[in-house]
This record gives C-alpha cells, sequence and structure tokens, in this order.
C-alpha cells in the first residue's frame, strides 16, 4: 500500500488558504500545512492497515459464548465533509464452535482500522461486522456505533448532540433471545 503523499496534502492546505482569503506566510500558518498534512495522515491511516493481519493470529480457550467489548470510544472522519465523527463502538461475537477466539484489544483495534478513513457510519459498522465474520468465522456478530458527526453539529444543519446509533448483526447474533441478550448488555450503564 502507498504511503501518504505529504507534499501533496501541503501544496492542497496552501490552496485552501488561499482559497478563503488568509496569507499562509504569516506566523501563525506557516507551519499549519506540514501540520494538517501529517494529521491527516494519521486520521487515515487505516487506509494502509490490514483487517486480516490483525485477525491473523487466534486461539482457543473453549468458549463459545458470546463476547462483548463496550464503549470503545473512536474518532473518524465524514467522507462528505472531511470533518470528523466520533463516539463509541460496541462489538460482541459468539466463537465458532472449535474456538477461534483473538485478543481483546484486537475488537478495538479493528474498529480504529475502518474509522481511520474516509467514512460514512453506516459502511463503518457493516465493514466491522464482516471482517469480523470473514476473519474470525464466529457463530455470529453485532457490531453497535453511536455518534456525533461534527458536520451536524458545527455545520450545515447546527444540531449539536444529535446522536447518530447504526447496528448490524450477522449470524447466530440474529436469533432474537441471542440478539437481546447482547443488546441489553450494551445498553447497560
Ligand atoms: N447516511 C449517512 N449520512 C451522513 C453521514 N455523515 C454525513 N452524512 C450526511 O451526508 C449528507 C450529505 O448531504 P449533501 O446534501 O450532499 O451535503 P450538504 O449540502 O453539505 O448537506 P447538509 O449537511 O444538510 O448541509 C448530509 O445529510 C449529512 O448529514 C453518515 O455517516 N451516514
Ligand atoms: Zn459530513
Amino acid at each position: 500500500m502507498s504511503e501518504v503523499d505529504l507534499p501533496r496534502i501541503e501544496a492542497a492546505v496552501r490552496e485552501i488558504l488561499l482559497a478563503v482569503g488568509e496569507d499562509p506566510e504569516r506566523d501563525g500558518l506557516k507551519e499549519t500545512p506540514a501540520r494538517v498534512a501529517r494529521a491527516y495522515e494519521e486520521a487515515f491511516k487505516g487506509l494502509r492497515q490490514d483487517p486480516a493481519e490483525l485477525l491473523g493470529t487466534t486461539f482457543d480457550i473453549g468458549h463459545q459464548e458470546l463476547v462483548l467489548v463496550r464503549d470503545v470510544p473512536f474518532y473518524s472522519m465524514c467522507e462528505h465533509h472531511l470533518v470528523p465523527f466520533y463516539g463509541n463502538a460496541h462489538i460482541g461475537y459468539i466463537p465458532a464452535a472449535e474456538g477461534k477466539v483473538t485478543g481483546l484489544s484486537k475488537l478495538a483495534r479493528l474498529v480504529d482500522i475502518f474509522a481511520k478513513r474516509p467514512q460514512v457510519q453506516e459502511q463503518l459498522t457493516t465493514q466491522v461486522v464482516d471482517a469480523l465474520m470473514e476473519h474470525l468465522e464466529p457463530q455470529g456478530a453485532i457490531v453497535v456505533i453511536e455518534a456525533e458527526h461534527l458536520c451536524m453539529s458545527m455545520r450545515g444543519v447546527a444540531k449539536p448532540g444529535a446522536k447518530t446509533i447504526t447496528s448490524a448483526v450477522r449470524g447466530a447474533l440474529r436469533n432474537a433471545a441471542t440478539r437481546s441478550e447482547a443488546m441489553s448488555l450494551i445498553l447497560h450503564s
């Protein structure tokens, strides 16, 4: 996967500053294009990370019931406006009969791999659940994401505090009883 082209971002940011009527040479802005380039490199680092590699190492601990990591904070970038949306992700799965459990931190890292890309929330939700299904081959998986979109808070419709909640459910977690167990654990505070 190619590296981020930092000089190209710098040139583009300089153009934006000129276009809005700013002076990119003034003291406070002189280093801004380079800073923004590094910030974008970080914000989009998930484009250069591979979920297959992350979930490549699994182990069997004989647990074939729900594993749920709740309240995983994330920051992503809305692909429509390139401003942040952020919130919490909840990720659960029921391991395959023959095991295939991953480290808990990997579930949180998986969210970041897909969050650190230009995104929409629905796609982030399905990408995380589908990566779990593909690489852990679990009996089922559920991902619930709640987020605030700055494109709806600080601009446009200007509704700070509005939360968007998306969910994606696969396999055995579609079963009403299992799904409601997972949802009650997710909603329990
Ligand atoms: N479904 C979905 N929509 C999103 C997401 N992030 C931003 N949007 C919406 O994308 C839409 C883009 O609408 P456009 O009419 O093309 O753009 P706009 O004129 O800037 O729209 P406003 O935000 O309403 O001012 C807006 O309604 C946003 O709220 C997301 O994660 N999922
Ligand atoms: Zn947006």
